[in-house]
């Protein structure tokens, strides 16, 4: 990855009447324009993501999506949809005055930038896609339910911990409740709890730093409920819409490259999988030795092949 570097300039837009984006800008001033999807939803950008980018090349746009880190209101789950954050893509596309621009994302991230790039494949260049993850019905079962949790039990234990026996059965339903809880209490155990659940699963060797993350009150916070919020909701899109065929012909023109580890329990490699088969044009990487998280060494290194690749298109 490349060193790491701060923004030449960082922003508010509002983007409705209830939100307001932060967003930010670096790398080169008249770079080729790149915007990162972050990951979650409700994550936030991470400011180490500007290093899969070469600097002297890409003009690096990330922002916080609604609810998420410095947008707000904070972990706010009104008017947040796919549908309200593929229209903000543009709305901060407008506002940077980009007429097409690289996309990259990871996880929910490469969910949004599917959505996007299907609604919108005239404004996207390229894609850069890593832990292919659609929001089906089966991807939620397995990671929330009943799949993940037969790899790490003990972390399961625990998240199942905050939830009464008789409401196990409806894990995302269960939290829903106590993510959206009058009580702080609840909510902030439920949302550290929630967030510890996927931290705890994201590399193949577990990373305490990332652990830690889930401990902060506001980040776990956001991150818990909205994700949560949109994994009740299936993303507010069809089952499976993201890869249905006629979506898929519509970006099949797009340069894509797809980047997944094979021990990805979060977002595992059976969607990225389903994703080459209705578009097998694309750039297809399975790391062997890797798994969710884009700083997976492996991983990280054929993302910034990858941009290196698409930095002069
Ligand atoms: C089910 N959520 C997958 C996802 O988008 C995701 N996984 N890790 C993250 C963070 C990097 C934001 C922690 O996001």
């Amino acid at each position: 990855m490349y060193p790491p570097i701060e923004p030449y300039e960082t922003g508010k837009l509002k983007v409705s009447e209830l939100h307001t984006l932060y967003y930010e800008l670096s790398g080169s001033k008249d770079g080729n324009p790149v915007c990162l999807n972050a990951g979650g939803p409700g994550g936030g950008a991470d400011e180490q993501d500007r290093s899969f980018f070469n600097p002297t090349k890409y003009k690096i746009v990330l922002f916080d999506q609604r609810g998420a880190g410095k947008s707000t209101p904070t972990a706010c789950l009104e008017e947040n949809t796919t549908w309200d954050l593929v229209k903000d893509l543009e709305r901060v596309r407008e506002h940077l005055g980009v007429d097409k621009w690289h996309v990259f994302g990871g996880s929910w991230g490469s969910t949004l930038s599917l959505a996007y790039a299907q609604a919108h494949p005239d404004r996207v260049k390229t894609l850069v896609l890593r832990g292919i993850f659609t929001l089906r019905k089966s991807e939620l079962k397995f990671f929330y339910q009943e799949g993940a949790s037969h790899l790490f039990p003990e972390a399961w234990d625990d998240f199942t911990a905050p939830i009464p026996e008789a409401e196990r059965h409806d894990m995302m339903l269960a939290y829903h409740a106590q993510l959206t809880s009058v009580d702080d209490e609840t909510r902030i155990r439920a949302a550290k709890a929630w967030s510890k659940w996927e931290m705890v699963t994201s590399k193949l060797y577990v990373d305490p730093k990332q652990i830690a993350h889930a401990e902060e009150d506001v980040w776990a916070n956001a991150f818990a409920r909205i994700e949560n919020h949109y994994f009740v909701n299936d993303g507010f899109m069809r089952d499976g819409q993201l890869l249905d065929q006629q979506e898929i012909d519509k970006i099949r023109h797009i340069p894509c490259t797809v980047v997944q580890g094979r021990y990805d329990v979060v977002c595992p490699a059976t969607t990225a999988w389903a994703l080459k088969k209705v578009w097998p044009e694309i750039e297809f990487h399975i790391v062997p030795d890797a798994g969710h998280s884009s700083r997976e060494p492996g991983i990280a290194a054929l993302l910034v092949k990858a941009t290196d690749k698409y930095a002069d298109i």
